[in-house]
């Protein structure tokens, strides 16, 4: 009896949301007619809604303002980054671009993709209105504080954050990379956000609090992931739902996959604290623009920590006109072989070379260029990592990375005696 209960609830749910989600789909399909000509405009506003700007952008010139602020707005961002994760495993929001394809409801509109449409993760609630709303409203209270003596013009920035929130909401539904449910959640939440953990903000912590919060944050996303998996739920449905509906191989971009914001989240933590106590920082203190310079260099450097996040080898810088090849059933007959397939399949039509990771999540989600490539037509590259000198780069940042990072945390407890 109660089976059949939560049967009739979820189908009653899924009912429910399905004319929430045709709705939105009216909603995005008139953005798209009456804003038409104005795409370029609409793709920069969802640049600015993108949590990687918090960190690269908002955060090193809110620091350069105000100590305090910037460590705050890097605070939050982290927490709310991975809060947003969290959401988005338990909420499995669809995203408009893959569900009119799967509802069939794509025959009865006319709905462009773009190039930052094609986000990996579940929608719900959006990480572009939630992380960057959390983000910035201290912001908005900081600087309408400044302006308390001035009236009404302390409502200026209140006023210039809902602007941005909306311009953003307003972006990411025209894109098709959300519903506007989604957008609306995310700028709830994110104000909210934005409002208890502003107080909550570590200023005085010491390096250990940054580093077991790092590894929290790592390992608890690591644990919650394991435990659904195990619990039956597949994770990645979003994963395979957006390579197989996007409408361009290259529009996939690794970046956007769940894990990638975790990794951050926990990189931005260790850095934060390297940057709050390393003797290295402590010593350029005072000086405003080399604080600033060696703050987005944590930043940056502790960004590409563990990177579990597929192959990092970029196809075309040797070889520009063949894509890597591995047929999923492939990795049953040969062990880490990777050959490269001389006939350029789907990434030649767009004239753009794809990566290794997109095109086989390509090939495995959508069945496309299956024929590509039969034994004479293939060329052998294994061990092609670190072949040319760009891909040593890049294939060697992560272990310096973690080397200086270990260098500067050992220097600084040596130092505060710990
Ligand atoms: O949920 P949204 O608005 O699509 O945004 C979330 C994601 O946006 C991507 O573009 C970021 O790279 C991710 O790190 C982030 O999690």
């Amino acid at each position: 009896m109660a089976n059949v209960h939560s049967n009739l609830v979820s189908l009653l749910y899924v009912f429910q949301m399905d004319e929430v989600y045709s709705a939105g789909v009216t909603v995005a399909s008139a953005l798209q007619k009456y804003l038409h000509g104005s795409e370029t405009f609409w793709l920069w506003v969802t640049y600015l809604g993108d949590p990687a700007c918090v960190f690269l952008v908002y955060f090193p010139l809110t620091y350069a303002y105000r100590r305090r602020l910037g460590v705050t707005v890097l605070w939050l961002a982290l927490v709310s980054e991975w809060l947003n994760l969290v959401f988005k495993w338990f909420l499995f929001g669809e995203r408009p671009f893959w569900w009119i394809h799967e509802s069939g409801r794509h025959s009865d509109v006319d709905l462009k993709q773009f190039s930052s449409t094609c986000e990996t993760g579940p929608g719900s609630p959006s990480g572009h209105c939630m992380i960057t709303g959390a983000a910035l409203w201290p912001v908005v209270m900081f600087l309408s504080e400044q302006l308390s003596q001035r009236g009404i013009q302390r409502f200026i920035p209140i006023f210039l954050y809902f602007l941005l929130m909306m311009g953003i909401a307003v972006s990411r539904v025209l894109i098709l990379a959300h519903f506007p449910h989604q957008v609306v959640a995310g700028i709830i939440t994110g104000v909210f956000l934005g409002n208890v953990l502003q107080r909550t903000v570590p200023q005085s912590r010491t390096f250990v609090f940054f580093a077991l919060t790092s590894i929290f944050l790592l390992f608890g996303a690591i644990f919650m992931n394991w435990g659904m998996n195990k619990s039956g739920l597949d994770l990645s449905w979003s994963i395979h739902l957006a390579t197989k509906w996007c409408s361009r191989p290259e529009w996939i971009h690794p970046e956007t996959r769940p894990f990638s914001s975790v990794t951050r989240s926990a990189g931005n933590a260790l850095g934060l604290g390297l940057a709050l106590h390393s003797p290295w920082y402590q010593s350029l203190h005072g000086d405003n623009t080399r604080s600033i310079a060696s703050d987005i260099l944590c930043t940056e450097l502790s960004t590409p920590l563990p990177v579990p996040i597929g192959s990092p080898d970029p196809v075309s810088s040797y070889q520009k006109d063949a894509v890597p090849w591995r047929h999923p059933q492939e990795k049953l007959r040969s062990h880490n072989r990777t050959t490269v397939c001389i006939i350029q399949p789907e990434a030649h039509i767009h004239k753009q070379p794809i990566d290794t990771f997109t095109f086989y999540s390509y090939v495995a989600n959508t069945g496309k260029n299956s024929e590509c490539c039969d034994d004479n037509k293939r060329q052998d590259i294994t061990k092609p990592k670190c072949k040319h000198p760009q891909e040593k780069l890049h294939c060697d940042t992560s272990p310096m990375t973690v080397c200086i990072l270990t260098i500067l945390a050992a220097a600084s407890l040596k130092r505060s005696k710990v």
